[in-house]
């Protein structure tokens, strides 16, 4: 059977007409951030992303009825956990995307990781959410353009399919077609390492991206 092909997440996409240009690439995910916080924060999403193309809305520490407006608002396909949301709040989230005829939508649960010992907190989530996502931990809750030691996927025990993301950088796609064809990874999230400024994602980069990962045959 064909192994499915590493899932690309462009995050980050800040203004309509580049969030149009960048969805030409088809994509299988567009994130779009809903942290008032962050240089990337956005209430602004083009309707040219095509259906193929799931959009994914990052959250951190947002109230549930939030999340659950801004998925109707902006019709997302995937809701991003991108704070200290324990699994009590991923249960009270699923309970009212069931309420509301929502649960097509999945949830996505991001873990900040320095040391092994970070790596724990995936048991809690692990099955319980939809995909797990390691980023590296900073003094931001996300897009610290920094990586955690990849060489700390090489134990993990984990059943959830697996997103890496964290400071990716055009020079990494062997690293990360080498982790894919291991079974490491199902998934990465590309965020600051391929921006002309923040927000603003360099079409040419990702598109050399895109080209060196998925024609890599695994
Ligand atoms: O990008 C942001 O500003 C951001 C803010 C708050 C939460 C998450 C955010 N982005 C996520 O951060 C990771 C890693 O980004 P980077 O490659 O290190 O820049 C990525 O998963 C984004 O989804």
């Amino acid at each position: 059977m064909e192994k499915e092909a590493l899932q690309i997440k462009v995050c980050g996409l800040k203004y309509p007409k580049n969030q149009a240009l960048i969805a030409k690439l088809e994509v299988d995910y567009a994130g779009f951030i809903f942290y008032k916080k962050s240089a990337r924060y956005t209430l602004r999403i083009s309707e040219k992303i095509p259906p193929n193309t799931k959009k994914v809305g990052v959250f951190v520490n947002s109230s549930v009825n939030d999340v659950i407006q801004k998925v109707k608002d902006f019709n997302l396909d995937v809701i991003q956990l991108h704070g200290k949301e324990n699994l009590l709040y991923v249960r009270e989230l699923q309970l009212k995307l069931y309420a509301k005829e929502l649960t097509h939508v999945k949830i996505w649960k991001a873990i900040a990781v320095k040391t092994a010992s970070d790596l724990e907190l995936i048991q809690t989530f692990d099955t319980k959410v939809d995909a797990i996502l390691l980023d590296a931990k900073g003094p931001l809750p996300g897009g610290n353009g920094t990586k955690f030691d990849w060489d700390l996927l090489d134990n993990l025990e984990i059943e959830s399919p697996l997103i890496l993301s964290g400071g990716i950088k055009i020079d990494d796609t062997e690293q990360i077609n080498k982790l894919r064809e291991n079974n490491k990874i199902w998934g990465v999230d590309i965020n600051s390492g391929f921006e002309i400024n923040p927000g603003l994602k360099d079409f040419g980069r990702i598109k050399r991206f895109v080209e060196e990962v998925k024609n890599e045959v695994v």
